[in-house]
């Protein structure tokens, strides 16, 4: 029985007076009651959907008896005051101190808080089908994959924090990028949404690094006695590693899987991003910084003050979520950021995504060394199995009826809403608030503070909706997110297909199920295509509506090969700008001076096919 079935089935209306709207979500599969039930519980809902009759025409008496929690009004005042609450960017990492010796001791303190199961996503059920997917791996040696954390050659306390995180076995990316890592190569790592890319640089790099910090890592202050002042002792930063995304939650997030894998060592991260008074994070980079994890603007304002960042011993640079940032938009931070790129021997440059065509990795070998590991696990800008994916056609007028049913007609469970633009997401959240509904909402307009309360109510399920632009799409990780809602599909010109795996990808983590709705309107008829190719590449039903768009042979082809040599180069390549996005409301909003310029996608690295080795390693 379907969710669906139910609300019908027990519905005071008779089956005939249901909105036109939603009658067509009766054909839909919604994952099954029982399911749904146990879902909400996971994600941290605690009201049983059990009063639930059917709708009553009072919107906020149904939501309540649907099970959704109260809503919460925003804390205006709270959130005006700079000095309330904690920024994120000022967590507490663990803090050495020389008389340790090699290993530092345990803070149970922290340890709680960091390894906290509420605040992480734990490996769900389906981890294997991430596994079960063609590895390419180009390369001038063989890489071995590692099969286990055991046998991959990593120092002690990288091995107890890997334990702590609950990380039984590594991933198909990880088993890839730790060994090619560790033997120093530079790295294109390809990988869907949600398998763990940030662990398969973190773990190999801090790993290597573990043993070394003493004799690389910059001069230090002693800030765990009484006496540390960041004016009168204050430290240079001068970190090892730099790792750069494009928003701030994702530096966030990164920071904070950073501090649970430096615990215990002399590694101490730290997080610089724009909205936060900087000298908040400038007081932190006194301290020391071992690993800098931040977006292009704020990075680039510290370089500009030499008694607070140099990046002369930096020893990795790591590029997540590397097409967006090779993007023109980002043109000029980013060049100044990679401007030693291919200048030092035994610098490292890494760049990871989910999605990744050849245009971005023709670019992208700019600044790589002539040897590096290329590591595409499935087709470059897939998706994976366990997103289960459903489009409804909508009549763009009767969007926020149909949003409205739909969440009616499931249990509560923690939903991310997409749109296209920060002034619908301030329609869609006050239309969800005035219905009765528990939501929040996201957009490069709102403060710092609103945006890491906005997800501090949703990571905490006190507003299970969040309302979001594409500012949201990439990398954010939030435990049990089990449905996403492209209310909007993207644009095509911005962002595109790319960019729904992106979003549907906020799901379904790490081997966990999650559902994916899209409201298909006429206007989305340019995406069509790239949809069902999606659509049937993860086995899922093509709707009526979009089945004149199912290729011959039901079959998706894909232009984008998988080879980055020149021999592939044909004129089916699109150009960096035809693939990826330059819409105002996207990550624009965390962009510094952006250009809008356009990048050409030509290639100028001389490298060319007969140079790699490839090798096809099913797992
Ligand atoms: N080996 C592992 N076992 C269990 N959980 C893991 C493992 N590796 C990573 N995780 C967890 O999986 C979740 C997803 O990881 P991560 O955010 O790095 O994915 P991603 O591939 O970068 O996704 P996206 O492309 O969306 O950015 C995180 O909560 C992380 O802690």
């Amino acid at each position: 029985m379907t969710d669906w079935d139910h609300f019908e089935s027990s519905n005071s209306h008779p089956p005939d007076s249901v909105d036109p709207v939603i009658a067509g979500m009766a054909d839909v599969n919604i994952t099954e009651e029982g399911e749904l039930s146990e879902a909400s519980e996971l994600a941290g809902f605690n009201h049983p959907p059990n009063q639930w009759t059917g709708p009553s025409g009072d919107f906020i008496r149904d939501v309540a008896a649907r099970g959704w929690s109260d809503r919460i009004p925003f804390e205006y005042a709270n959130l005006s005051n700079p000095e309330f609450a904690e920024w994120a960017c000022n967590a507490k990492c663990y803090e050495w101190s020389d008389e340790f010796g090699d290993v530092g001791p345990k803070n149970e303190e922290l340890e709680k808080q960091l390894f906290n199961a509420d605040n992480m996503t734990r490996a769900g059920l389906q981890l294997d089908r991430l596994n079960e997917i063609d590895v390419k791996v180009e390369s001038e040696d063989r890489v071995l994959p590692i099969v286990s954390w055991d046998h991959a050659g990593l120092h002690p306390i990288m091995r107890q924090n890997i334990d702590l995180c609950l990380y039984t076995t590594p991933t198909a990316i990880q088993m890839y990028t730790v060994p090619a890592i560790l033997t120093d190569r530079d790295l294109i790592g390809i990988s869907q949404t949600g398998s763990g890319k940030t662990a398969a640089y973190l773990i190999p790099i801090l790993s290597k690094l573990m043993g070394k910090a003493k004799k690389l890592a910059a001069p230090r202050p002693d800030i765990v006695g009484p006496d540390f002042d960041a004016k009168l002792n204050g430290v240079r930063a001068e970190p090892l590693v730099l790792i750069v995304c494009p928003t701030r939650e994702l530096a966030t997030q990164i920071f904070d899987d950073a501090r649970r894998l430096c615990y215990r060592s002399m590694l101490r991260p730290c997080v610089a991003y724009g909205g936060v008074p900087s000298r908040f994070q400038r007081d932190e980079l006194h301290k020391g910084c071992d690993v800098l994890i931040g977006t292009p603007g704020r990075i680039i304002d510290f370089m500009g003050q030499g008694h607070v960042l140099s990046l002369n011993r930096v020893k990795y640079t790591v590029i997540d979520e590397a097409d967006e940032l090779l993007h023109s938009d980002w043109e000029d931070d980013f060049k100044r950021i990679m401007s030693d790129a291919t200048e030092d021997d035994d610098h490292r440059y890494m760049m990871f995504s989910a999605t990744f065509n050849r245009d971005c990795r023709k670019l992208a070998r700019e600044y790589l060394s002539q040897n590096y590991v290329r590591i595409s696990i499935g087709r470059p800008g897939s998706s994976h199995f366990n997103v289960e994916q459903q489009i409804i056609y909508v009549e763009e007028t009767r969007k926020n009826d149909a949003l409205y049913d739909l969440l009616l007609s499931m249990c509560p469970i923690r939903i991310l809403v997409f749109v296209n633009s920060k002034k619908q997401v301030d329609f869609v959240d006050a239309f969800l608030y005035e219905h009765g509904l528990p939501s929040t909402s996201i957009h490069g307009d709102r403060t710092q503070r609103e945006r890491e309360d906005a997800i501090r109510s949703f990571k905490t399920a006190q507003c299970p909706i969040m309302v979001a632009t594409a500012l949201s799409a990439r990398g954010l990780d939030i435990p049990n997110l089990m449905h996403v809602v492209n209310y909007d599909l993207p644009r095509t010109n911005h962002g595109g297909i790319d960019e729904y795996i992106h979003r549907i990808g906020r799901t379904a983590r790490i081997g966990n199920e999650g559902l994916a709705t899209s409201f298909y309107t006429d206007k989305d008829r340019d995406l069509a295509f790239d949809l069902v190719r999606i659509l049937l590449e993860c086995n899922q039903p093509v709707p009526d509506f979009l089945e004149e768009y199912i290729p011959a042979g039901s079959r998706p082809v894909f232009d984008d090969d998988d080879t980055d040599t020149e021999s592939g180069d044909d004129e089916n390549d699109a150009g960096v700008a035809g693939n990826l996005h330059e819409n105002e409301d996207n990550l624009g909003e965390d962009r510094q001076g952006s250009s809008h310029q356009e990048t050409s996608g030509s290639d100028n690295t001389g490298l060319v096919g007969s140079h790699w080795a490839t090798a096809d390693v099913t797992l």
